[in-house]
């Protein structure tokens, strides 16, 4: 589980980046952040990875403080980042292998995880090819089984399917799904639309750094009277832009 409480950030003097944000992505469960640009949803995430400080507030990953214990939090967490930085002279396994290091795995425990997150994303066939020439949705593949190699409890993912063609975009959708029928937490950010609506349970939608509105897509379109969520958006943040439908 994932929570944020009154969340601040200032950059320099003048930009809030965060004024204040709340919000719980649940186990089990897709939270979307759905924002316009500049909202703020960047900020939070990087807030939760430890890559940046916030001035005030509470950002915790299953109750583990990620302001006060960055690494420990940091753990419990896969990060899916926005571009995918594979080192094109190892192969994919040892791509995986580089992160489930990193990340404390070891010996035939190490091994083991790396058997298994190969098999879940059937891509046990390309393991040992280099990644050059990859095609785009398997390096999408060899970045997913990276970010998850040490199982984390939590997925975190920042616009994920921002540059992705169609087929790799239904091959991590599918997949996002599968996790979270396993239990797990998946929070998103975007300013896709579509995307939200398909994919996520709950939607956070945050404007000027500030929870706008919370609830399921059905939830948020009755609040704002609305029968379709991008209507629904634009009414609850008194704004359309920067979002894409
Ligand atoms: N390192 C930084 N230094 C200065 N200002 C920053 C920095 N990072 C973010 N900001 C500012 O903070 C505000 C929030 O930015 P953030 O990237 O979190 O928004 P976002 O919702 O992710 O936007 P987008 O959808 O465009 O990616 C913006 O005004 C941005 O210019």
């Amino acid at each position: 589980m994932i929570k944020v409480e009154n969340l601040h950030k200032t950059f320099g003097k003048t930009v809030k980046a965060l004024d204040g944000l709340s919000f719980t992505a649940n186990d089990g469960e897709i939270t979307g952040i759905l924002g316009p640009n500049g909202a703020g949803k960047t900020t939070c995430l990087r807030t939760l990875y430890g890559l940046l400080k916030a001035d005030e507030g509470i950002a915790t990953i299953d109750g583990i403080s990620a302001l006060e214990q960055p690494i420990l939090a940091r753990a419990q967490l896969g990060i899916f980042p926005d571009k995918f930085g594979l080192y094109e002279r190892l192969t994919a396994y040892e791509q995986i292998d580089y992160f489930a290091s990193i990340h404390g795995l070891s010996g035939g425990k190490k091994k083991a995880s790396i058997e298994q997150i190969l098999k879940d994303l059937e891509m046990e066939e390309l393991a040992h090819r280099k990644t050059q020439g990859f095609s785009q949705g398997q390096r999408m593949k060899v970045t997913l089984a990276q970010a998850l190699v040490h199982q984390p409890k939590n997925f975190v993912l920042d616009e994920p399917t921002r540059g992705l063609d169609v087929m790799s975009t239904r091959i991590l959708r599918d997949y996002l799904r599968r996790f979270k029928e396993q239990g797990h937490c998946i929070l998103f950010s975007s300013h896709v639309m579509q995307e939200v609506a398909a994919l996520c349970d709950r939607v956070v939608i945050v404007a000027n750094g500030r929870l706008a509105a919370e609830g399921t897509p059905e939830e948020l379109c009755q609040l704002a009277g609305e029968s379709q969520l991008e209507e629904a958006f634009v009414k609850l943040i008194g704004s359309d832009e920067g979002v894409a439908a």
